[in-house]
């Protein structure tokens, strides 16, 4: 062969390596005998294993078909045929196989064969443990801290890039994780969420990485999975991950480095295909100074940083969270939605939520269930939340209101808040609807009560 020839035969080579590096199905290129001789990257992630692996394996070691390497050797072209993948683990998964024979002076030299998932509900699909709930219509809020937090989440969500979000306990970190996911090219994979701080140190690992067989006493037979594993194609949530024990931390890094795993007692390195986001409420920075988190492993989760505000940070939120799980736990419990004195709402907006939304949700449904009639007072309220108006109370300035004035206050404060709907929403029809719908009234009644409210002020 001269120079030329073989310049052009390894320009070749490449080129070929090159386009099937380009394509997402998995594709096997074998010889005449069924020995794989090219692989592409995505064939990684169907069989687990790497390049290096599935090269020189023979077919019938990666595809449970006995005819197919009769095609093979037939030279025999085929489209939509059906096979079985055998993955690693011994699992199978059917695919349907298509052929294209390769022929040099009308011999048989071997074939390319692309596979396709077969259109069957998968494992994943079924099990709705991956399943996310939230998409970013569910973050409620129309705070200026909201929306630019959802503008930003929806511009990173289609990329791969790791995400870490930041923020209080409650904050809706979870919430927001979901919404990426639901929103990303992997929407059909998998979600799938571990929590750091609520799983024993020593199971962590085996949780994350999964195991083999006999890999430790008690383990399962057969193997497990990881989660790492189980979010092929998807997302993994690793929430609290500032309670990653130091040595995890270091494997992780690892995995975030190399986009690779090994299950315990394992020797096989598999391919990791998903979108890492983390969650914490943690202080990571002053972690690293004290020691207790890794700087490095910090800088490669903290590619996309997002911060999730305090409630009380954006009580602007309130109004849609208080309507919404207001009408959320109506639902559910089957009960008339209430309606707010001022106070009340005041007592409301001026709590500092230190459980941020997981708390309001409980304060919501604890309102809905009372037998308080229609309309919600400071006495309705849970202690924890009255004890700070309470605190207020006492303060020269803010002199209670006298009990003689409350059926006054009642009327009074019921036309600001119909005042204060309206104006939020507007005086067209629509808007009168929403307000409507936030104050928890009939459509007619909002109607009654503005032309009561039209004939004293003529506000319409
Ligand atoms: N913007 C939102 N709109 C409506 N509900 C929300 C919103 N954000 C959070 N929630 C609700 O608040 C609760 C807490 O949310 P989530 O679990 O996402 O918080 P978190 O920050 O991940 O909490 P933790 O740090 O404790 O895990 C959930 O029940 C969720 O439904």
């Amino acid at each position: 062969m001269t120079d030329q020839t073989s310049k052009e035969r390894k320009m070749l080579l490449q080129e070929v390596e090159g386009l099937l590096s380009f394509i997402a199905f998995p594709i096997l290129v074998v010889d005449c005998s069924g020995r794989v001789i090219h692989v592409n990257p995505t064939a990684e992630h169907v069989w687990r294993r790497s390049q290096v692996v599935l090269l020189n394996q023979a077919l019938q070691k990666l595809v449970d078909s006995p005819q197919l390497i009769e095609f093979v050797e037939k030279g025999k072209p085929l489209r939509d045929f059906p096979v079985d993948v055998l993955e690693a683990a011994g699992r199978r998964h059917p695919y349907l196989c298509r052929l294209h024979p390769l022929f040099v002076n009308r011999q048989v030299e071997g074939a390319i064969l692309q596979f396709t998932e077969q259109v069957v509900e998968t494992e994943f699909k079924k099990n709705r443990k991956y399943v996310t709930r939230y998409s970013f219509e569910d973050i409620r809020g129309h705070s200026p801290s909201t929306m630019a937090l959802k503008e930003q989440a929806r511009k990173i969500a289609k990329s791969d890039s790791t995400v870490l979000i930041r923020g209080e306990s409650g904050t809706g970190k979870e919430v927001l994780a979901q919404s990426i996911h639901h929103a990303s090219t992997r929407s059909t994979g998998p979600f799938v969420a571990i929590n750091c701080a609520a799983i024993p140190e020593a199971l962590l690992e085996s949780e994350l990485f999964g195991y083999e067989d006999g890999a430790f006493t008690g383990a399962k037979k057969g193997g497990k999975p990881g989660r790492f594993e189980l979010a092929l194609h998807g997302t993994l949530f690793l929430d609290e991950i500032g309670d990653m024990p130091s040595y995890l931390q270091a494997k992780l890094l690892r995995v975030l480095q190399e986009r690779r795993i090994e299950r315990i007692g394992g020797s096989e390195s598999i391919p990791v295909d998903a979108r890492l986001i983390a969650a914490t409420h943690k202080d990571l920075e002053a972690m690293i100074v004290s020691g207790q988190f890794r700087e490095d492993l910090f800088y490669r989760l903290h590619v996309i940083p997002l911060y999730v505000p305090p409630l009380r940070e954006r009580t602007e939120d309130l109004y849609d969270l208080i309507q919404f799980y207001m009408k959320f736990f109506g639902d559910r419990l089957g009960k008339e939605p209430k309606r707010f004195t001022t106070q009340a709402m005041k007592c409301l907006l001026d709590y500092h939520w230190p459980g941020n939304i997981r708390e309001l949700e409980n304060t919501m449904e604890y309102i809905v269930n009372l037998e308080i009639g229609d309309l919600v007072t400071i006495s309705s309220l849970p202690t924890t939340i009255r004890a700070n108006e309470t605190n207020e109370e006492v303060q020269p300035a803010i002199v209670p209101p006298p009990p003689t004035l409350s059926e006054f206050s009642l009327e009074k404060t019921e036309e600001q808040l119909i005042i204060q709907a309206i104006q939020r929403f507007g005086k067209s029809t629509e808007g009168k609807r929403k307000a409507a719908e936030f104050l928890g009234i009939s459509v007619a009644t909002l109607y009654r009560r503005l032309s009561k409210i039209n004939r004293k002020h003529t506000f319409t």
